[in-house]
């Protein structure tokens, strides 16, 4: 068995929450000014605050649900119902500093295996009590929101006693895992193999395989090992109507592809129990670098000739101009100035960090593919930074959510969201994104930092993620970010890009999927749904019960 998330963990990344993260005394300054952030705490409140209901699960499905998992496997206690109360979003976190009750399940569940998973959604199902599945519970999008729909009750369906490595093929490279396993735990059981999944999300330490598959979820490293749907070979979906295993063929022309049908259906159509998934072999050899390109639109194109000619590292992240700004005075101090200078002094006037990383098995493979990316970039005229800043950027690729908890602490409404289009319209979305952002969080006196970079990259085009710094509200801070989220996500529509490249669908998502996929196309997905979750049993208000546009 592997180590277990503190799922009553919600209101912070980490138990240290803030402590674990540092801002020099300089960054706030930087942010006082740069934001018009004023002096005001909003630390997080302690959990006996909140008012949780009784459990409203009937006592016959309660004695049902017992019957197949245990008594130990059906908890109804306050801490463990509120510790799934919802996923890990700005929305999410400022629930925990007086910013709302958090919805609470009336049961958590915890099943040891799959089979147990089917009786539970077959019990759910005859009972009419809804079923949130849980994994890592670190949506951001509303994923895990324990809503009933038109059921009584609901249970957040806890996977995390599926945390197994079944079985490693070597001569195959896969490897067949329970859903419930967390990323770091599947590095773990897979390096002993000499194996690695290569899924490295900024949610890594706490997410699981199951929410990664849920979720079609892109990893740090996703132009090397690709993205998650990529490396799911076969599955299993445990669903009221019965069980489904689909895979297990390198490629196929069995008609369309029903894993992929299910690869991110978001807990929506059934509940994945176990995965088989591409495995490689562990890389021996790691270089990270980082680069200066001058202006966003030569870092675009930079990035297009990488991913065009074939030659991405397997991490490839640009940052904006404000992007780096921020990350340089977050961080900085005297290095940053000195970078700062350094950068005017070789004539750069609006840097764009590039971050380049290489995870091989040989030296001879990463020279080769460094020598052709650096190839392909001279035209870009990049300033070369060397390792240290590639291998702090290696270093510190989880510490966001941490610096997060502190920026909370201090005021600051601080959210991500993130889209993708092709090369040809992708300078349009970012343009209109950011004013949708700016024009929606600026007031009288403060102005918000909208930071972005591009950190997957494909052939056709590339993702957009966009990180928001700007004071929180005193009034109505939630309304406040809803009402840019809103813009933003009008703004993603109107320029083409995707509603979501990499968070999934959700609550928050749900009102903008039909602009993607069209009416009919919604249809198709409700008409699964309806095959395999007749009684609608299955993560209410989730991906196919989408409201109206607000
Ligand atoms: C700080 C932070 C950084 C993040 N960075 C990234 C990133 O870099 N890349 C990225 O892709 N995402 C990122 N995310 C989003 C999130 O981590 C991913 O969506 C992740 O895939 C969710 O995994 P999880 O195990 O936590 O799933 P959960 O949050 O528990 O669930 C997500 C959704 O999947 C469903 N679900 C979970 N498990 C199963 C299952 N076994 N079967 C069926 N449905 C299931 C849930 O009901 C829910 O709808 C980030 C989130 C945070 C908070």
């Amino acid at each position: 068995m592997t180590e277990r998330i503190d799922h009553t963990l919600r209101n912070t990344w980490t138990p240290e929450g803030a402590k674990a993260a540092h801002l020099p005394p300089h960054a706030l300054r930087w942010l006082r000014s740069r934001i018009g952030l004023a002096e005001v705490a909003t630390p997080v409140g302690p959990a006996s605050l909140h008012t949780v209901a009784d459990s409203a699960l009937p006592p016959a499905a309660l004695a049902a649900l017992v019957a197949v998992v245990g008594t130990a496997g059906v908890l109804t206690d306050r801490d463990a119902r509120l510790g799934r109360s919802g996923g890990l979003s700005y929305v999410d976190l400022m629930r925990h500093r007086g910013g709302g009750e958090p919805a609470v399940p009336d049961a958590v569940v915890l099943p040891a295996d799959p089979e147990q998973v089917q009786r539970v959604l077959e019990v759910c199902a005859e009972h009419g009590v809804a079923v949130v599945p849980f994994g890592g519970g670190t949506s951001v999008v509303g994923g895990v929101n324990p809503l009933r729909g038109d059921k009584a009750s609901v249970i957040a369906l806890d996977l995390l006693r599926l945390d197994k490595l079944v079985s490693v093929d070597p001569i195959s490279h896969t490897a067949v895992f329970q859903a419930g396993v967390r990323a770091p735990d599947a590095e773990r059981l897979l390096e002993a193999h000499g194996f690695t999944l290569g899924h490295f999300p900024q949610s890594f330490e706490r997410a699981t395989l199951g929410g990664f598959a849920a979720t079609r979820s892109a990893g740090q490293a996703s132009a090397g090992y690709g993205r998650f749907e990529d490396m799911v070979h076969a599955l299993r979906l445990a669903t009221p109507a019965g069980e489904l295993r689909l895979g297990g063929s390198p490629a196929s022309a069995a008609g369309p592809d029903l894993k992929q049908l299910v690869i991110g259906s978001e807990g929506a159509f059934g509940v994945i129990t176990e995965l088989t998934l591409r495995v490689r072999e562990a890389p021996t050899f790691h270089h990270y670098e980082g680069l200066v390109l001058d202006g966003w639109e030569r870092g675009a194109l930079a990035l297009r000739a990488l991913a065009q000619q074939r030659v991405l590292a397997d991490v490839t992240r640009l940052s904006d101009m404000d992007e780096t700004e921020a990350s340089l005075e977050l961080a900085g101090g005297w290095k940053g100035k000195a970078l700062r200078a350094y950068l005017r002094t070789r004539g750069v006037v609006a840097p764009c960090l590039l971050i380049l990383g290489w995870e091989t098995t040989s030296p001879r493979e990463l020279a080769t593919r460094r020598q052709a990316a650096l190839r392909a970039l001279r035209e870009f005229s990049p300033v070369r930074l060397g390792r240290p800043l590639g291998e702090a950027w290696r270093k510190g690729r989880f510490g966001g959510p941490r610096q997060r908890d502190l920026l909370l602490d201090a005021g600051v409404c601080v959210e991500t969201l993130e889209t993708a289009t092709d090369w040809a319209g992708l300078a349009a979305l970012r343009t209109g994104v950011r004013g949708a952002l700016t024009d929606s969080l600026s007031t009288a006196g403060s102005r918000p930092v909208v930071m972005c970079h591009v950190s997957h990259a494909y052939e056709t085009g590339a993702s957009l993620y966009f990180t928001v710094l700007s004071p929180r509200a005193e009034q109505a801070p939630l309304e406040q970010w809803q009402r840019a989220k809103i813009a933003a996500c009008e703004a993603i529509v109107n320029h083409a890009g995707t509603i979501t490249h990499h968070h999934a669908v959700g609550v928050d998502h749900a009102p903008w999927l039909a602009a993607e996929v069209g009416e009919l196309g919604l249809d198709v997905l409700r008409a699964v749904k309806a095959r395999l979750d007749p009684t609608g049993v299955l993560n209410p208000g989730k991906l196919v019960s989408p409201g109206e546009r607000p």
